[in-house]
């Protein structure tokens, strides 16, 4: 694949909107691709790789890099490499690297793997919970009251996800009453911030400002983040109106790889080149070189013998 063009990239980006009143003027970018894009993948992708993607995405700007899970072998067998990626990557000063951590067991290996912020992760779907985790709503929230003790212990700050927030691929519709009262759960515990999970990618700005109303009762906006699979295009138009809403927290994946292995089908996170260009354009901080993501995008592709998702990566490339 050929480097990027820089030209398309300064024009873009170096135009100002006028009326950017309505949206928060720093956004900080939760990479997943470390995880949430490569969990998904079929083959093992070597350690030393997931390891180089990481370091890469270091050096880009991003403040959270998602590393891995420490979930069971047998369910994930791609992040059975937990430990060996943390002990790998070149932790760098200012930049956190959680981990997924189902339960006690995930969070005791992750802290003794160095892991110094974990998240936990439910759904407000009974479905869902049960193919991904094994377990009812209410089971999954006394699994995370354990984490929430034993991190509360070790002064670990803990994120929470809740996934399925606009669609469920076992039940189809989910109540935004049912989202805030997982969120309210989750939250209330103890996480700092609440990531809202469009698992499927199946929202759209309609369905995304009445989940928000509903949760931003119960938990207070700065404490929300957006995490919006792709799967039918709407994933920057729905994090649009989350920033408009007040949301400042968004998360995306290099590439836009990836996919949860238990909702077949729904395609990658909303790629981070294709979120950091928008928020370039609209005079929104994020921190991040494009282009040296542009060029971790390339890496991890060619690693994987893929062909990019990231429409801006892709536009770069023919420009
Ligand atoms: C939660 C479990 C472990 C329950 O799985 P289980 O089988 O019900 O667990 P168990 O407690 O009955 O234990 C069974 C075996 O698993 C072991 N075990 C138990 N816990 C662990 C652990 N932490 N790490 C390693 N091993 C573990 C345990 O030791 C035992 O081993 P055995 O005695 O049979 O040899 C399982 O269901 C699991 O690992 N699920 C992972 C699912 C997953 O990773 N999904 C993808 C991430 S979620 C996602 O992608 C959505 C998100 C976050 O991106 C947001 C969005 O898009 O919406």
């Amino acid at each position: 694949m050929p480097r990027f063009a820089a030209v398309p990239l300064s024009r873009d980006t170096t135009r100002r909107q006028v009326s950017t009143a309505a949206f928060p003027q720093r956004v900080k970018v939760v990479e997943v691709g470390p995880r949430d894009g490569l969990q998904n993948e079929k083959s093992v992708v070597p350690t030393p790789v997931k390891i180089r993607l990481i370091d890469m995405l270091s050096e880009t700007g991003l403040p959270v890099i998602e590393a891995t899970s420490f979930v069971s072998p047998r369910w994930v067998p791609q992040m059975a490499d937990h430990a060996e990626v943390m002990q790998g990557i070149n932790k760098l000063p200012g930049v956190s690297y959680p981990v997924l951590t189902p339960n006690l067991k995930g969070f005791q290996a992750a802290v003794a793997a160095g892991a110094k912020e974990v998240s936990i992760f439910g759904a407000a779907s009974e479905l869902f919970t049960k193919k991904n985790i094994n377990c009812s709503i209410e089971e999954s929230l006394e699994r995370f009251s354990e984490v929430m003790n034993a991190a509360r212990a070790a002064s670990i700050p803990v994120r929470g996800y809740v996934s399925c927030v606009l669609g469920c691929p076992y039940e189809g519709n989910i109540s935004a009453a049912k989202v805030a009262e997982v969120s309210k759960k989750m939250y209330s515990m103890g996480c700092y911030e609440i990531s809202l999970g469009d698992t499927i990618g199946i929202g759209t700005p309609g369905s995304m400002k009445e989940m928000l109303a509903a949760v931003m009762k119960e938990v207070p906006v700065g404490a929300l983040a957006v995490h919006c699979h792709d799967t039918y295009g709407q994933a920057l138009a729905n994090i649009l109106v989350a920033l408009q809403m007040g949301v400042s927290v968004v998360d995306a994946s290099v590439a836009g790889l990836g996919g949860c292995p238990y909702a077949q089908g729904a395609s990658g996170n909303v790629a981070t080149e294709d979120l950091v260009y928008m928020l370039n354009g609209l005079g929104i901080h994020t921190g991040v070189d494009l282009q040296k993501l542009m060029d971790t995008g390339t890496f991890i592709c060619n690693a994987l013998n893929r062909r990019t998702n990231s429409k801006v990566s892709q536009a770069a490339c023919r420009l």
